[in-house]
């Protein structure tokens, strides 16, 4: 991705604050709490995280796909000049289309894979008839399946796994969309077909110019498939980079536990390190580092203040991290003030 095309060209999607709540009987859960990040045209862009941290209610919430209980309460998804939680989605149905994790439930059994295909080019570009037909073969085609005119009429069930999802992605890309959410595409899948979906997904960004949201816990996809990345932890973001700086020079500490549990990282014969306790569920807004309690480097004020993105200045393309570590160049009791007081101008 060149830097001077981002400089020129405003984000394609650009969430902004994104706050998304369940109302349960029990709580409340701010299972987004306030998310902003930017995905430009042709660019791939990683959402990574533990489980439960926020990433697929995110993912819905961009596709205006939350259910009863939840609600996006706040914030703005800006779609080409509209903000979509305000306008609704309608004008821009099949813009953004999402795959997610597990083929064989996105599928339907008893149609055949080119009926599927023909229904979303119907919907979406007012396809029927032997034209729908040839268009969802080229389709099939793009997306790697091989004998593609006669595979358009078999059943889900006659494909393997790693075709299912070159389906899926097929189905996906008769909406032609501008942006295509992936929800972990690879994670049911074994290694081999994981890299050639992979693959794939990164030639329809080069060629067609599509955006990919790659939301995933996999570091090491990440590593492979994003130019930039945001970590998300229960709810926020907490360090965002381009994909080679976080990799480099991390500086959340919850991104620097994430990156020492990919294997390879670690000194071979030495055990994996995983990170003890589990993500909270976040039943009220933040007053405090939600990564405090498994925090190595926690202090004091970690349980007291809501650390606020600070930019990390050594980088020339974007960097930042919400954390009271940063900036780390001041005397704790300073940066710890100037978190506390950037939180209360906010409220
Ligand atoms: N329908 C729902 N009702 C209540 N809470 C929900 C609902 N869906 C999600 N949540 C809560 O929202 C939070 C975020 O969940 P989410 O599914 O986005 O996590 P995730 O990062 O995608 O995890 P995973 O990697 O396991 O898919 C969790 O605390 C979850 O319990
Ligand atoms: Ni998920």
């Amino acid at each position: 991705m060149s830097e001077t095309q981002r400089v020129t060209d405003a984000p394609l999607l650009s969430v902004r604050d994104l706050r998304t709540v369940f109302h349960t009987e029990r709580e409340d859960i701010h299972a987004v709490d306030g998310v902003s990040f930017d995905i430009y045209e042709g660019e791939s862009v990683g959402l990574v995280g533990e489980s439960g941290s926020g990433k697929s209610v995110t993912a819905r919430s961009i596709l205006g796909l939350v259910d009863e209980p939840g609600h996006i309460e706040g914030g703005e998804i800006m779609f080409r000049g509209d903000n979509l939680v305000e306008d609704g989605w309608d004008a821009h149905r099949g813009d953004i289309a999402i795959v997610f994790q597990d083929p064989s439930n996105a599928l339907n059994p008893v149609y055949t894979v080119g009926n599927q295909i023909r229904e979303a080019l119907s919907i979406h570009q007012g396809l029927s008839g032997s034209e729908a037909r040839e268009e969802a073969v080229n389709l099939l085609e793009t997306v790697g399946i091989p004998d593609a005119d006669r595979r358009v009429d078999e059943y889900p069930h006659e494909l393997s796994g790693g075709m299912q999802q070159r389906a899926v992605i097929a189905i996906a890309l008769a909406c032609d969309p501008d942006v295509l959410v992936c929800d972990e595409p690879t994670t049911a899948l074994d290694v081999t077909i994981q890299a050639q979906i992979l693959d794939l997904l990164d030639d329809l960004r080069r060629e067609e110019g599509l955006a990919l949201l790659f939301i995933t816990h996999d570091m090491g996809v990440i590593e492979e498939a994003t130019d930039r990345v945001n970590v998300i932890y229960a709810g926020e973001v907490v360090e965002h980079a381009s994909t080679e700086t976080l990799f480099e020079n991390p500086k959340h500490p919850y991104t620097q536990a994430l990156l020492e549990s990919i294997p390879g990282r670690t000194d071979p014969g030495q055990e994996l390190p995983t990170i003890p306790g589990e993500v909270p569920t976040p039943t009220a807004p933040a007053t405090d580092c939600r990564f405090a309690p498994r925090c190595p480097k926690a202090f004091d004020a970690c349980t007291q203040v809501h650390p606020e993105p600070v930019d990390i200045e050594e980088t020339e393309t974007e960097h930042e991290a919400a954390c009271l570590l940063y900036p780390d160049d001041r005397p704790r009791e300073e940066v710890v003030e100037r978190h506390q007081s950037k939180t209360e101008d906010d409220r």
